[in-house]
């Protein structure tokens, strides 16, 4: 666990000096060129369906990458909202005359709240309930297309359907929807980068994690559940726009399936990947149209393939090659300077930062936290100490808000905070760390601190993303990893991921950190650098509730103690009294 040598870093507002637009400039001249083909280049019919095909698909399935990819969310019924945007245009251009606009707008508007109200029903379900959700809305979607024939008209699907007057010629309405995949994948690969994406790439990680570090988890599924109907939406309208012809069978759930491989097979982490994917699958069947003759073949090769990507590219063609380019980068790539890390913990309250009463926790007949009082004091390293079993990480968890309490009182600084959920407890000044490491194993060190700094109410970061990165660079320097900022969270060591752990929770400048057995794993030499950590950061006056087992780091680090057994307190004090307390001998030696 010792420090990394820091090699010759660069200022830290060096790494965004540039504006967004400007860095991205490239992109947007690539963008314009593909939309200036689009529109001058004179495509036979078959070649112009197969582009519209697979410019509104991968729009829809830029949609899986942010409910899915980013977020970690099912969504097996994308097709769905493409139907919904697609009959919003196809109705509304021919049944009831609306503009081609407006009705774009409207399907969008449509499918943005089916999908809202979907994710805000089923999305506290989480894993295959959700998936077999949104399969069931995905058949009554599919279902109301077939039978609501006075609406839909039916099987006999919707025909006519108008575009716009500026891109009547299909020509430029190709040109048209190239631009919008553009723009829409550029908002996209983007949105990662916000703080909604940090949000979202951190529940997909670890959801514990993500609410513990102040991010409200249901919210932010359901932004990305909205964002991918949405998408979905306007995939259809524009779908609709182009082939001028919309039935139920383009929208059933094997189509759900179709988005959803792409989504896979391209890598459903990035939108990048979405497209890729997209253009595979639409172009693989037609390069292999000449073994349509050996009946079975055809669809023998293009299985296999895709077995053959997923299975040794898991994270698809594009999340391998992102992985490698992260690697090579972390490498090459030094990580920026930062300032000494300053913690300045809020000091509303008085003298006690933490009062606990009467706390409580039953898991069915057992009494996991049996009547618990714990009062912690400003600026101390306090620990809550007792055998196996005895209920100390139960009361960490009901402390930040992981377990609802089932009696009993917590005041953090002068705040009630018993009934609030994680994240707004972590705003209101909590920090911790857990026993089993929780960081976000996708990112690298800095994004996974970044996320810390970003705690709602953190009044230790200035605005912007280079202030963000300056806080997690300090938080990183101070625990010693500040020149391995950039590596992926795989390529530490157990210690190290710890290091980082705490120095998430340091980035948000709370006013009390709980560490749950931070020394668990580490050899004799990390726990005394463990040790001095701890030094310097009760230093700066931050107050600490550190569990843990090695009764020299205790002893040590802490000058009070509080310890359990069995779920209720049998002594609280000053350490070493706590410590020759005979309930505490026996309850760690056993009584003779
Ligand atoms: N989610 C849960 N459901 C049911 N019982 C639980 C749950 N979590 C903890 N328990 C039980 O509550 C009791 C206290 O567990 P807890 O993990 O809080 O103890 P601990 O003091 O932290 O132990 P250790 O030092 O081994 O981590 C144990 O009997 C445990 O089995």
């Amino acid at each position: 666990m010792s420090a990394p040598s820091d090699n010759m870093p660069i200022p830290a507002q060096a790494i965004h000096s540039k504006p967004l637009l400007v860095r991205h400039l490239p992109y947007f001249i690539g963008a314009a060129i593909l939309v200036v083909l689009a529109a001058n280049m004179n495509f036979d019919g078959y070649v112009h369906n197969i582009l519209l095909q697979a410019t509104t698909f991968a729009i829809a399935v830029f949609g899986l990458s942010v409910v899915l990819g980013l977020c970690g969310q099912i969504n097996l019924a994308q097709a769905a909202f493409f139907g919904l945007g697609a009959y919003a245009v196809g109705i509304g251009t021919t049944d009831l005359q609306v503009s081609f606009w407006l009705c774009l707008i409207g399907g969008c508007v449509i499918s943005l709240l089916a999908g809202a109200l979907l994710g805000a029903s089923t999305l506290r379900l989480g894993g295959h309930y959700l998936a077999m959700v949104t399969i069931s809305f995905q058949q009554i979607v599919t279902l109301v297309m077939i039978n609501a024939i006075w609406l839909t008209h039916g099987p006999d699907g919707v025909s006519n359907i108008r575009r716009p007057d500026l891109f009547q010629s299909s020509q430029s309405y190709l040109a048209f929807c190239v631009a919008m995949l553009a723009i829409v994948g550029y908002l996209v690969w983007h949105l990662s980068d916000t703080k909604l994406g940090r949000a979202m790439r951190a529940v997909r990680d670890n959801e514990l994690a993500a609410g513990v570090n102040g991010i409200d988890v249901f919210r932010t599924k359901i932004y990305a559940f909205a964002l991918c109907a949405l998408l979905g939406g306007l995939a259809g309208g524009l779908f609709a726009g182009g082939f001028a012809y919309v039935s139920p069978d383009q929208f059933s759930f094997a189509e759900s399936i179709v988005f959803l491989t792409m989504s896979l097979l391209g890598g459903v982490a990035s939108p990048i990947g979405s497209a890729i994917g997209t253009g595979l699958l639409i172009l693989i069947p037609e390069w292999l149209r000449f073994l349509k003759s050996v009946p079975g073949l055809y669809l023998a090769i293009y299985g296999l393939f895709v077995i053959l990507i997923i299975r040794f590219m898991p994270d698809g063609i594009w999340g391998f090659v992102a992985d490698a380019f992260t690697r090579w980068r972390a490498k090459i790539k030094t990580p920026p300077a930062s300032a000494a890390l300053q913690l300045k913990p809020a000091t509303v309250g008085g003298d006690i930062v933490l009062e606990v009463t009467g706390l409580s926790k039953y898991f069915g007949g057992l009494k996991a936290v049996d009547g618990v009082d714990i009062a912690v004091k400003r600026g101390g390293v306090h620990a809550l100490i007792g055998p196996n079993g005895s209920g100390k990480t139960t009361t960490l968890n009901v402390l930040s808000g992981l377990y609802v309490a089932t009696a009993g009182k917590i005041v953090l600084d002068g705040t009630d905070i018993t009934h609030m959920p994680p994240h707004q407890r972590t705003a209101s000044g909590l920090g911790r760390t857990f026993q089993n490491i929780r960081l976000f194993r996708s990112m690298t060190a800095l994004e996974n601190v970044e996320i810390g700094a970003e705690r709602p109410g953190n009044t230790m970061v200035g605005k912007g993303d280079d202030a963000l990165t300056e806080r997690a660079m300090e938080a990183l320097t101070f625990v010693g990893l500040g020149s391995r900022a950039n590596e992926l969270i795989s390529s530490f060591s157990y210690g190290h991921q710890r290091l980082i752990e705490i120095a998430r929770a340091l980035a948000s400048n709370p006013t009390l950190l709980l560490l749950d057995e931070p020394a668990a794993g580490l050899n004799s030499t990390e726990k005394l650098e463990l040790h001095e950590l701890l030094k310097r950061i009760a230093a700066q006056g931050l107050t600490i509730l550190i569990i843990d087992h090695d009764m020299t780091l205790v002893s040590e680090a802490a000058q009070h103690i509080t310890v359990l057994n069995f779920g209720r307190r049998i002594a609280d004090g000053e350490s070493m009294a706590v410590l020759r307390h005979p309930d505490v001998v026996s309850a760690y030696l056993g009584s003779e």
